[in-house]
């Protein structure tokens, strides 16, 4: 099984001023891990962070002397990913392979059994507030047929408009930064984003 439904607010869109207040309301608020797209130091054990950059391999250090626990790259930014997987896990963290929506699932496919977690972008990476981009589903769909215990994150535009099309596809990590960081009432949407995806989880493992 994949480890459960998980809420991760980005905080990409937070006041990046008060990062440290950001962060506890989140997790005051209920969240399972904080999703940061930049990179910070924290000695909070629950950081999982989303390297949009290129050259990840230089960051891998870094990442872990601050902290994180989980260090998710992207596919098209190394030519070497085995290699830096190793690095990540020598270096104490979890890894998570990301591909942006221009990249076809079938690449990220044989790195499957070396990873923790699989990210599929659902906005072009770089910026909160896009548009989700539902004709991601697929991947995420064929990822959780092919890999049914694998750890599968979506993120960008997702809130509760679009949360049961993720759900229904298969995710359980699900990353929201705008729908819960501009909420007056943060708790009840990742509330809401955890039973949506747990129910459509729970429906699955009765289906098989
Ligand atoms: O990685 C990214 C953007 O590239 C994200 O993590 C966003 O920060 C998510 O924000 P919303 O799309 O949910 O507003
Ligand atoms: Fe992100």
């Amino acid at each position: 099984m994949a480890s459960g439904c998980k809420i991760g607010p980005s905080i990409l869109n937070s006041d990046l001023a008060n990062l440290g207040a950001e962060c506890l309301r989140m997790l005051d608020s209920g969240a399972d891990y904080l999703h940061l797209d930049a990179p910070c130091s924290s000695g909070r054990s629950v950081f999982y962070m989303h390297m949009m950059v290129s050259r990840p391999e230089q960051w891998v250090k870094p990442m872990a002397v601050a902290g994180a626990n989980q260090y998710t790259f992207h596919l098209e930014s190394t030519e070497n990913p085995g290699a830096l997987i190793k690095d990540i896990r020598e270096n104490g963290m979890k890894v998570g392979l990301a591909i942006k929506p221009g990249t076809t699932v079938e690449y990220l496919a044989p790195w499957a059994n070396q990873i923790d977690m699989a990210l599929v972008m659902t906005v072009e990476p770089g910026f909160g507030g896009q548009k989700f981009m539902e004709d991601m589903m697929p991947k995420v769909h064929w990822l959780r047929t092919q890999f049914p215990s694998l750890d599968i994150e979506v993120d960008g535009g997702v809130g509760p408009d679009t949360i049961h099309k993720c759900a229904e596809a298969g995710a359980n990590m699900i990353v929201s930064g705008s729908a819960i960081m501009r909420s007056d009432d943060p708790r009840s949407v990742i509330n809401l984003l955890r039973n949506v995806c747990s129910e459509a989880a729970q429906k699955r493992s009765l289906d098989r």
